[in-house]
């Protein structure tokens, strides 16, 4: 009994780190353990070769009617705990039907429980308004707006409410406690002060959120779907702020943003003429360059004010952006005018997509990218993008611009075609968290995992984690693992090194 009373406190523990996926493996493994047992006293101390050996985490009511009546008070009482827990974790992952059969399992071994029937009651409720806990057609999209000083944030704006006549959106801008829906608001700029940055209490530095858009949502939750008139989507502009993390990190930790609400996509201005100049604008030690991380974080790029510079600058400004970032899109534009498809609706957080982009962008990011280790002579210059072999005669390279080029903020993509082992897994995630959180701005990925059947797909920003297990790869499905991230002073090989250690061998 030590062992599964160890195996409820980790879990425990994984549920409030928000670490669903590990917590859920730990108690799949405990289950698992007391299948075993039961079977075992069932079947007169042989287990069975034929029983599905999964059966109580793949339909527990029907497990447990057939032992329920070997379970004196201590199992009962154990095994409802397990059921609770995994419950949790996976309204964590947002696998609410899921979540129904075990509390479901719970309650049939204990079924007086009434914090138990709320639960699931609750639960249902959810599932009937569409409300996940992860991801939901209920949730109103919200578009986070970034972009350096005059890039034309505000143009972009205000062309898409001349553009979407049908919708009803909100605007937030600046001080995120005052709220305008439709047109109001666009020309009244006030100052933002760090001050509302507040701390997760998780322990990562990297991890923040805005206490003053969490009210900012919730008063404009309270106008609008409270009124039963909801909206159809919110934009959020960061005009004067150096980091979209915290605004992002919102949609991922608070608990009511994230019942109500789902980040669509963050999406960068960009001054054509200035942007480069931007970039490279050498910043006290320690200190961001915005324009940087800007491009960094986004989703989608538009490349605006193309009336202001030729073909040829823009080639440049675009192999720039490129050298940051690698898996956005990138829109050339004039006065911000761009199709509404490419900006909403684009659902760049949602598991679903990641699981298509992922393919995309890590494949050319396999083709491209080899990064400058080991390239004598260069400072380091990773995410630089290539596929011919590397010597003193490159031309498409310009090897004299080799330090000008350095952000220090790379894409990098790794792409294998092998399983991971899900111990050494967590290690690498650990590891990642311990000594680049605050540097990995995004990552996504997709991963075959040792024994998982179904695909195991995440995407993060720092290291607010959103992750869960997808469908099944298919009978005739490659399994393998893919994954980007865009961050600051990554390095490939290590990154690269440290990820194939955890490999199935
Ligand atoms: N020539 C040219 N001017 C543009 C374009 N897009 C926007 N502008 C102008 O650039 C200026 C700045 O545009 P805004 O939309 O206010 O830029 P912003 O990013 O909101 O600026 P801040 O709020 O100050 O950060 C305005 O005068 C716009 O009319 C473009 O494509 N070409």
């Amino acid at each position: 009994m030590a062992a599964a009373s160890d195996a409820v406190k980790t879990a425990r523990a994984a549920l409030q780190d928000q670490r669903y996926f590990d917590g859920v493996q730990i108690v799949n493994g405990a289950l698992e353990v007391q299948q075993g047992v039961l079977t075992k006293i069932q079947s007169g101390g042989y287990a069975t070769s034929t029983e599905d050996k999964q059966e109580i985490l793949r339909n527990p009511e029907v497990f447990l009617k057939r032992v329920l009546p070997e379970l004196d008070e201590a199992k009962r009482k154990h095994l409802a705990e397990l059921f609770v827990l995994r419950t949790d974790l996976l309204m964590g992952l947002g696998a609410l039907k899921r979540a129904v059969l075990d509390i479901s399992a719970a309650l049939l071994l204990a079924p007086d429980d009434e914090a138990m029937a709320k639960k699931k009651s609750d639960i249902e409720g959810l599932l009937k308004t569409g409300m996940s806990a992860s991801e939901g057609s209920a949730k109103t999209p919200t578009t986070i707006i970034t972009g350096f000083l005059g890039a034309g944030k505000t143009t972009l704006l205000n062309y898409i409410l001349d553009a979407n006549h049908g919708k009803k959106l909100a605007i937030i801008e600046n001080e995120f406690g005052e709220v305008g829906i439709d047109d109001s608001l666009l020309n009244t700029k006030s100052s933002v002060t760090e001050e509302n940055v507040i701390e997760m209490n998780n322990g990562c530095i990297c991890c923040t959120v805005r206490g003053d858009l969490i009210a900012g949502l919730k008063k404009l939750h309270k106008q609008t779907t409270g009124k039963g008139k909801p909206l159809d989507g919110i934009i959020i502009e960061t005009t004067g702020l150096a980091d979209p993390a915290p605004v992002a990190q919102t949609f991922f930790a608070d608990e009511f943003v994230s019942a109500n609400m789902m980040l669509d996509g963050i999406l960068t201005v960009v001054d054509s003429k200035h942007i480069v100049g931007q970039l490279q604008e050498e910043k006290p030690q320690g200190a961001v360059n915005e324009a940087v991380e800007q491009i960094a974080f986004a989703d989608r790029i538009l490349l605006n004010k193309t009336d202001l510079v030729d073909e040829l600058v823009l080639e440049k400004v675009e192999s720039e952006i490129r050298r940051i970032n690698n898996t956005a899109a990138i829109r050339k534009t004039q006065n911000s005018r761009v199709d509404m498809e490419f900006i909403l609706g684009i659902q760049a957080f949602s598991l679903e997509k990641v699981l298509m982009q992922i393919s995309q962008s890590v494949e050319e990011e396999a083709a491209h990218g080899h990064g400058h280790h080991g390239h004598e002579g260069h400072e380091s210059h990773e995410g630089h993008s290539h596929s011919h072999g590397h010597g003193e005669d490159c031309k498409e390279c310009d090897h004299s611009s080799h330090k000008r080029h350095d952000y220090r903020v790379s894409s990098v993509g790794i792409q294998r075609d092998k399983e991971v082992q899900k111990d050494k897994l967590d290690s690498f995630i650990s590891w990642l968290v311990q000594t680049k959180g605050p540097d990995l701005y995004r990552s996504k990925g997709v991963l075959a995992v040792h024994g998982m059947p179904q695909k195991f797909v995440f995407h993060a920003v720092h290291m607010q984690f959103s992750g869960r297990q997808h469908e099944a790869w298919g009978p005739d499905e490659k399994r393998q693992c893919k994954m980007v991230f865009i961050g600051k002073n990554l390095d490939r090989e290590d990154l690269n090194k440290k990820f194939d250690e955890c490999l199935v061998k």
